[in-house]
């Protein structure tokens, strides 16, 4: 499995395709071709210093008569941890605040609306070595935590931030949370991981629950939005249900790794985005964290000290399927993403998925298969 030394699946095919056949090749992969975004100049420069990825693209929509387009910038940021795992947690936080704010930042100048950072963006992904300390030092109220307050300072724009929470208000109890904060300034609210991975090397269950929260969406001044955190994407009830409260874009901030989920990555949000007629945003951490104790995870395989190779390749996919090129699978990256929120409903009345849903249908049958004296109705001679 490559790590940092293979740059993108993108670089590779641009690097080895004849001209006609990569045009083809990317119809196939990533649907209409998108417009690359003319993003300022010292946008460009300052990520350059701070030695991160930009790029930006924009999604059209077809004009209407009746409805204005329904612009919204979107930026998605991938990053590595910038100290080591085993650095003081105070010093671990305000490293990432530190190298957070350069990125957004540059957002700011790209004119993005609505940022995402990806999941439990102020730690390293510690879950995989089912230890408590230090790693549980690292939650905090989502109400009113440093990073809550961090993102408060936001340059107008909405912010959703996934954390690790404390919830000392209801016994200290930790989850996998994202706060949505408001270009205002405010909380807006918070929604929690709904399905949490016992795979590989993600032991995510020793430290929280499964989200409590239900499908919240966000009413923003840009759009409406949901956060289906990481191993949710597997789940396509999970990305119905954000979608059938009204999500027009549902962010997908994530850490996972190249030899697990790499090839399933194009393909899970994307379709999401396809089946449920709005815009979907996928966002992957970047890099190889090395924790200071060996840990095993009852696959057979010997004692390690890291969880493997962290592959970013951060994408937004629309529901007319076609999609951006990844970020970088090796360096921090903003991606800037111009939506026209109007492409939704016409995707919608051109494919109808929600009309021919049969909601009632999988409602009244779900409904049967979940009690437990239900018996699969199988056809037999
Ligand atoms: N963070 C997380 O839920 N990872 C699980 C692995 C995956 O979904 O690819």
């Amino acid at each position: 499995m490559a790590g940092a030394e293979w740059k993108s699946l993108e670089e590779c095919l641009e690097k080895h395709l004849p001209l006609p056949d990569l045009q083809e090749v990317k119809r196939v992969l990533y649907g209409k071709e998108l417009r690359k975004l003319d993003l300022p100049r010292e946008a460009f420069e300052a990520a350059s210093r701070e030695d991160f990825e930009l790029q930006g693209y924009a999604f059209e929509a077809a004009e209407e008569q009746l409805r204005r387009p329904r612009i919204v910038h979107v930026g998605l940021v991938q990053n590595r941890i910038p100290l080591p795992a085993n650095a003081p947690v105070a010093e671990q936080v305000s490293a990432l605040h530190r190298r957070i704010k350069a990125i957004v930042e540059v957002a700011a100048m790209c004119g993005v609306n609505i940022i995402c950072f990806q999941e439990a963006w102020t730690m390293p992904f510690a879950f995989c070595t089912r230890e408590k300390l230090p790693w549980t030092e690292f939650a905090e109220s989502a109400e009113d935590g440093p990073t809550t307050r961090f993102c408060q300072k936001n340059h107008d724009m909405v912010v959703v931030s996934p954390i690790l929470e404390r919830d000392s208000e209801h016994g200290d109890v930790l989850w996998n949370t994202a706060v949505v904060i408001s270009n205002s300034g405010a909380v807006l609210g918070k929604t929690r991981k709904n399905h949490i991975p016992r795979v590989g090397d993600f032991n995510e269950s020793t430290y929280y629950m499964e989200g409590n929260l239900g499908h919240p969406v966000f009413q923003t001044q840009f759009g409406r939005i949901a956060v289906n955190i990481c191993y949710g994407r597997h789940h396509p009830l999970n990305w119905l249900m954000y979608s059938i409260n009204g999500a027009e874009i549902i962010f997908n901030p994530s850490a996972t790794i190249g030899a697990l989920s790499e090839s399933l990555w194009p393909i899970e949000a994307r379709n999401a985005a396809i089946a449920n007629h709005c815009f979907t945003c996928a966002i992957n951490r970047v890099g190889t964290e090395h924790f200071p104790n060996e840990f095993t995870s009852g696959d057979g395989k010997k004692a390690h000290q890291d969880f493997g190779y962290f592959y970013g390749s951060s994408y937004v996919a629309a529901p007319d399927s076609s999609r951006t090129p990844g970020l970088s699978r090796s360096r921090d990256g903003l991606l800037v993403a111009k939506l026209d929120l109007n492409l939704c409903q016409q995707v919608n009345d051109v494919w109808n998925f929600k009309m021919t849903g049969r909601y009632e249908m999988y409602a009244r049958e779900l409904a049967e298969a979940v009690k437990s004296n239900y018996s699969p109705t199988i056809v037999k001679e």
